[in-house]
């Protein structure tokens, strides 16, 4: 992959293990070592860190070098640990963190840092998935953000005054990694305000195929200018 120039793209969590008292909170601290030796290993490999969480690992992406970059999500600015405990539609691996890690998170989008941007790992899973009363069956993880990405991620960074570097984050960043510059010719997306826009609780579909996003019933403030789209 490092000879073709290909980008490594991981899912940084190791199993749950009893043997090593690893579990959901600390699996995805647990894989940075292996991180770190991939990276020593091939330096010149790029490599993704997908939807990070925790403090530890933005401090350890930004200590490695350029060819290691980070995604974070929309749903990971906004939840933490007690969000989705008890609540199978916040629920997804990696899991939402402490306050502090979501703080780390907020810091480095605030920062503009290059090395980091949005990955959306948004997940359609059906509602008789997510919201399973069978004592048997575990709900699926994983939350679903595409419909309301954008705006969702400009309602966010705006609440912890990072609007400004929304541009990097979404677009620029991501796309300087990857080779694919923004150039003057490209298309883009107008975000407007929207004042008192409320996510639909009752989501897409029907039966089997029925999902609903991530923020549903919450006011979100902003949306896109279908009309400025161009
Ligand atoms: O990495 C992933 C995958 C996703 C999915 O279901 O596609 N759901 C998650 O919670 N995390």
């Amino acid at each position: 992959m490092e000879e073709e120039g290909m980008v490594l793209n991981l899912h940084g969590e190791v199993p749950s293990s009893a043997a090593t008292n690893t579990c959901v909170l600390n699996a995805e601290p647990a894989f940075l070592p292996h991180l770190r030796k991939l990276h020593a290993q091939f330096p010149r490999l790029r490599i993704v860190l997908e939807h990070a969480t925790t403090r530890a690992a933005v401090e350890c992406v930004k200590s490695l070098g350029d060819t290691v970059a980070c995604t974070i999500t929309a749903h990971h600015l906004a939840l933490t640990v007690d969000d989705w405990a008890g609540q199978a539609w916040h629920f997804c691996k990696p899991v939402a963190k402490y306050p502090d890690d979501r703080a780390a998170l907020w810091e480095v989008v605030k920062e503009g840092h290059p090395r980091f941007f949005l990955g959306s790992d948004s997940a359609p899973h059906p509602a008789e998935t997510k919201a399973t009363a069978a004592p048997t069956q575990p709900c699926a993880a994983g939350v679903y953000t595409s419909p309301i990405l954008l705006p969702l991620v400009a309602h966010l960074l705006e609440s912890f005054g990072a609007l400004g570097k929304i541009e990097g984050f979404v677009s620029a960043h991501g796309r300087a990694f990857y080779g694919r510059p923004v150039v003057a010719s490209d298309k883009r997306v107008v975000l407007r305000r929207a004042s008192k826009k409320v996510v639909g609780i009752e989501g897409y579909g029907t039966g089997a195929t029925h999902v609903v996003p991530f923020w549903a019933g919450k006011e979100i403030g902003w949306e896109i200018a279908e009309d400025e789209v161009s």
